[in-house]
């Protein structure tokens, strides 16, 4: 009976339904204690991870059986994929299942932080009645602006239409005559980097972390973006400056900040500090793509494609 191991959260009905008939061991805690993964993957055929367990090296070589890795979420960064293909291994990511929760994010965050209204909960329940200050602003006719226009940028660029955004994105991968500019509802106009960071109200970052992508919204590109404009990372740590978001939102340069990812995750207490009372910050810890419901796609597609992978072959 082929042996799965999974060693972060998972939706369990998917294990129960899916994953029946096979050794499954499910142990979420397993990604913080990396002796006790090794051991567990001495004879397993295949690992189901999310984003912290580090697929490479010392965990493949623990795993002299392993057949199949599956990617609980869309980035392969933890994964050395290239170690993978050459041990035969494959690589699963749940491609399309977390979209919609991210996009969500990113309209959710923009409406948030350009309208500002939100946060007056204890004030006003102490009789205060701060109208004048509370006046935000409204996303219909704002431009959003998409670094990268894969499937999330897509999903996010669909909900913006149906609020009356314009929208705009940067993709050096995307052919000028792709489908995927003209949808359904709302052409996505095709701009350089530059036009995109100098023109967008809202920016919202949608690349993996790369070498060209690292330090990519820097204080240089933030700079030039223009005043007031939010600016949204559900993308990757390690593209934006962390110190570059807070200085221009203390400065005021940018109205407001959402960030989801972190160079360093957990982000520290100590890294932690030079976003202390930063205004208007949303920081969330790695959580736009996982919802309920995308928790329960995810899981499934997974399931799915690491039992088939197992009955193949
Ligand atoms: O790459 C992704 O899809 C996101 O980082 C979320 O992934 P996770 O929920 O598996 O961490």
């Amino acid at each position: 009976m082929p042996k799965v191991v999974i060693s972060e959260f998972m939706d369990e009905t998917a294990i129960r339904e899916i994953l029946s008939g096979l050794d499954a061991l499910y142990d979420p805690g397993l990604v913080d204690r990396p002796e006790a993964l090794r051991d567990a993957l001495a004879g397993a055929d295949a690992l189901i991870v999310r984003n912290r367990t580090q697929v490479r090296g010392d965990l493949l070589a623990a795993a002299p059986a392993l057949r199949v890795v599956g990617r609980l979420g869309v980035g392969l960064d933890n994964i050395d994929v290239a170690a993978c293909k050459a041990r035969g291994v494959a690589v699963y990511p749940a491609l399309g299942a977390n979209d919609g929760a991210v996009a969500e994010y990113v309209i959710g965050t923009a409406m948030l932080l350009l309208r500002g209204a939100y946060g007056a909960t204890r004030e006003v329940a102490a009789g205060s009645w701060p109208r004048n200050a509370l006046m935000g602003r409204e996303i219909a006719g704002k431009r959003l602006g998409l670094v990268g226009f894969g499937s999330i940028a897509r999903e996010t660029a669909r909900r913006a239409a149906a609020l009356d955004l314009r929208v705009a994105a940067h993709d050096p991968f995307l052919r000028s005559d792709d489908p995927a500019w003209r949808p359904a509802r709302g052409a996505v106009e095709s701009m350089s980097f530059e036009a995109l960071v100098a023109s967008s109200d809202v920016l919202s970052l949608h690349v993996p972390l790369t070498e060209e992508t690292r330090g990519l919204i820097d204080a240089a590109a933030i700079g030039r973006m223009p005043a007031g404009a939010i600016l949204i990372n559900a993308a990757r740590g390690g593209v934006v400056d962390e110190e570059a978001v807070s200085a221009a939102l203390r400065s005021g340069h940018l109205a407001g900040a959402a960030l989801d990812v972190f160079v360093d995750e957990p982000l520290a207490a100590a890294a932690g500090a030079r976003f202390r009372d930063v205004p208007n910050l949303i920081l969330t810890p790695h959580i736009a793509g996982v919802t309920q419901e995308s928790n329960v796609r995810v899981s499934r597609v997974i399931a799915e494609a690491v039992r088939r992978h197992l009955s193949e072959g």
